[in-house]
């Protein structure tokens, strides 16, 4: 086989593989089907063009102080441009109604189109200038009747109803974690070819895991019931939980999300006695929602600290949420922690009151 040849089956192999086959098989014929699978396209050009932004590292890929988002954070230039490129992307697409983190209100495009876009057009912001892997996590919601009236009240369904959901990583690779509700696939953005191929088929989250995500930071201004879980973890072999425990903490939800894709693990986000953080950081809409959308369709977990995620009627598009997700098992204990920690029987009373921090 002589080089034209290789690059030919090589060529051939992607498109067999590429996202493209992928929607084109799982969303289906029917028009809405269609309408998702060409937004997800849309969605990918705009992830394509922002990852060439990023690695360009021009003045726009930078951080630098801007104004303040809805949600009290201060709006990088990478925000901005992110932003803009996927509202682009949204009116290229069937979007009735675009509710971004950038936004103060959800932006009307077309009131007769079918679908809803929510997106955290940048996700990790706190890591632009160091050069660690951030992201975009998105959620297609439909636009029923009931909605008519006001498009807007469509991003306001609680996640059950997402049609889609997903996030690009623009890391050491772009990467999209993609569900559309029929497993969580993810797939490769391969410059030779010029779009994303499959990566890795069905993902499947281990149910148990021995690696926690969370600020630990904050460890003081926690509950004592979600303080008492992570002592029990770090107790480690002499502990309750009878064997040690890693920790883990990216600060950019997409990376430290793909990590428990791949290998198991729990991340916790809740509500804390911060001002400002009673429901915790993270978004419902925008974050929680596509995460726990992707998390459960690859056979894990995603609750508030005890009840599901996705079954939470959005109060407004900026509404925070606590999030825990991740190994169904460790996740299953975390909502026993919240519940009573002392009705836990492996939990020895020893490990009741003591603090590993405080001591
Ligand atoms: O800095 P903290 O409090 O640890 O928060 C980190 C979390 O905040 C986020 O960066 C929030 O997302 P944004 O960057 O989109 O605001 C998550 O990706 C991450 O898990
Ligand atoms: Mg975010
Ligand atoms: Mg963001």
């Amino acid at each position: 086989m002589d080089g034209a040849e290789a690059l030919d089956a090589t060529q051939e192999e992607c498109m067999s593989s590429s996202l493209d086959a992928h929607l084109g098989s799982e969303c289906g014929s029917d028009p809405i089907g269609r309408q998702v699978a060409d937004t997800i396209r849309q969605l990918c050009a705009a992830s394509i063009k922002l990852r060439n932004t990023i690695i360009s590292g021009g003045v726009e890929a930078r951080s630098g102080g801007g104004d303040t988002n809805a949600g009290g954070d201060v709006q990088k230039p990478l925000d901005i441009v992110a932003d803009q490129m996927f509202l682009d992307a949204a009116k290229a697409s069937a979007i009735a109604v675009y509710g971004s983190e950038e936004q103060d209100a959800a932006v009307m495009i077309d009131p007769a189109a079918p679908l809803a876009l929510a997106i955290d057009p940048l996700d990790g912001s706190s890591n632009i200038d160091t050069n660690v892997s951030i992201g975009t996590i998105f959620s297609l919601l439909p636009v029923g009747e009931e909605h008519r009236s006001d498009p807007t009240s469509a991003l306001l369904q609680p996640g059950n109803r997402q049609l889609a959901a997903g996030f690009f990583i623009y890391g050491p690779q772009l990467l999209l974690v993609l569900s559309v509700g029929k497993g969580t696939r993810v797939f490769l953005f391969s410059p030779s070819f010029g779009g994303f191929v499959e990566h890795i088929g069905s993902v499947a989250i281990p149910e148990e895991t021995s690696e926690f995500a969370t600020n630990a930071a904050n460890y003081r201004h926690w509950d004592p019931q979600i303080r008492s879980y992570i002592d029990d973890c770090l107790a480690g072999e002499e502990g309750p939980r009878e064997r040690n425990f890693n920790m883990r903490w990216i600060a950019s939800m997409v990376a430290d999300c793909y990590r428990i894709f791949v290998r198991g693990g729990i991340f916790l986000y809740l509500g804390d006695g911060r001002k400002g953080y009673t429901e915790g950081r993270l978004r419902l809409v925008y974050e929680a929602n596509p995460v726990a959308f992707c998390v459960e369709q690859a056979g894990g977990a995603a609750t508030d600290g005890s009840s599901r995620i996705l079954d939470i009627v959005p109060r407004d598009l900026h509404a925070r949420t606590p999030l825990v997700f991740g190994s169904k098992h460790e996740v299953d204990r975390v909502a026993r922690y919240v519940a009573d920690p002392s009705a836990l029987t492996d939990r020895s009373p020893l490990f009741g009151k003591r603090s590993l921090f405080r001591t």
